[in-house]
């Protein structure tokens, strides 16, 4: 198979999708693998270190697009791509389509199949390809919520940690999967008052026992988080349903109720965001201010530490990535419910049923796809 891996261009993107090194395993697998030329720069690996792997440079995404049998990439593809993909292509990547109609429109216009890594499923019940990137993100946000909430950046002023004498930052965290988790043990460990809250008992008992010392956690209710929310320096947004729209779970008017200054950073804007205030923002411009409250909402806030995220992407994608090449999709699906249960379009069916309910357009069930 051709493996196409072309340039990220979505603003201020630095990952890639294949490394050098899964790129030496495609090709050691009889792959031929196409690297757009530069493609690797942001995250540190040159073209010299793919040609070495056996790839082969390519000037143009034009190129690859139109040659490739599968795309892998990071972000979903922005407009100009879209407009590249074919019937019967493959692509690999980031899709968070339950947002976005614009994207869904096009991708089942396109006639390609389209695999999001962020709906493929583990046998634990994870997601193993959103997982490495919620990681990311999740140790992020404290940073790039700290640095916001210094005064100069329009925050309240507050240090994580405090000092001898004066209280920490209060760091509220919605949601206690993966992002959650991994942004509170960075909160704590710079410091700060952490309370996580999350609406799975399994996963409150099991941040109790592993990090019942490090930071508190309480059951997710609408009134639980209203006061937290209204006390809070930081606010993190780290909720998921899979595949859907984000759930809404601080409203406009509570931001009055807020301490002017407060910092919110909704890791969830990929999926539409948890703040009714949120909107997507870039690396370029990531910060803006709503009733006196801060947000920070950038959507692809891996692209930030591009080499750790991209080699992080790629240890997960790898496996994944050489059964869809080595059996093709509907066999490597068939093979793998998982896999499976990443299949979001093929040939103009919508077929994630999440997504379908967000966006109001039918859904085909997967399975029929590989019958
Ligand atoms: N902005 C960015 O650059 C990135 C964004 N993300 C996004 O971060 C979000 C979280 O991802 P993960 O942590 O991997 O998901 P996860 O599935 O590991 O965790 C989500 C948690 O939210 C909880 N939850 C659901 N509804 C809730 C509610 N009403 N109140 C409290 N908790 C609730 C679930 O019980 C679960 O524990 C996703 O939207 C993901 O796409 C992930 C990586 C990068
Ligand atoms: C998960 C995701 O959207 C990202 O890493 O950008
Ligand atoms: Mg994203």
């Amino acid at each position: 198979m051709k493996i196409g891996c072309p340039t990220e261009i979505k603003p201020q993107e630095f990952r890639v999708g294949m490394t050098p090194d899964a790129a030496r395993e495609a090709v050691n697998h009889g792959h031929t693998v196409l690297i757009q030329a530069g493609a690797g720069m942001g995250a540190g690996f040159t073209d010299e270190d793919y040609t070495t792997a056996g790839a082969a440079i390519i000037d143009t995404a034009e190129e690859i697009f139109a040659t490739a049998d599968m795309i892998v990439k990071v972000k979903e593809p922005q407009a100009v791509e879209r407009k590249m993909l074919r019937e019967g292509q493959l692509l690999f990547t980031y899709l968070h389509l339950a947002p976005d109609p614009d994207q869904t429109r096009d991708l089942l216009d396109s006639g390609c199949t389209a695999i999001a890594y962020e709906t493929v499923t583990d046998d634990r019940g994870g997601l193993p390809l959103l997982a490495p990137m919620s990681e990311v993100a999740g140790r992020l946000a404290p940073q790039v919520g700290a640095y916001t909430l210094q005064k100069a950046n329009g925050g309240r002023g507050v240090l994580m940690g405090g000092v001898p004498g004066v209280a920490p930052a209060k760091v509220v965290v919605i949601g206690g999967g993966v992002v959650g988790t991994h942004a509170a043990k960075i909160a704590a460990g710079m410091g700060a008052d952490v309370t996580i809250l999350d609406r799975s008992l399994a996963r409150l008992k099991y941040l109790d026992d592993v990090f019942g010392r490090d930071f508190k956690n309480q059951y997710s209710t609408a009134g639980a988080t209203a006061e937290l929310v209204r006390d809070a320096d930081m606010v993190i947004g780290a909720v998921l349903i899979p595949g859907a729209a984000a759930p809404k779970l601080v409203s406009r008017a509570q931001l009055s109720e807020m301490k002017p200054g407060a910092v919110l950073v909704d890791v969830a804007i990929d999926q539409g965001g948890c703040f009714e205030t949120s909107k997507a923002t870039t690396h370029a411009d990531p910060i803006y201010e709503v009733d006196g409250i801060m947000h920070y909402c950038v959507a692809n806030m891996p692209g930030a530490v591009a080499r750790t995220s991209t080699q992080a992407l790629g240890n997960a994608t790898l496996p994944f990535l050489l059964n869809l090449a080595n059996k093709g999709w509907k066999q490597a699906c068939a093979d793998d419910p998982h896999l499976l249960n990443g299949l979001n379009v093929h040939a103009g069916k919508l077929t994630y049923f999440a997504v379908g309910k967000a966006l109001g357009i039918d859904v085909v069930s997967p399975q029929l796809m590989i019958k």
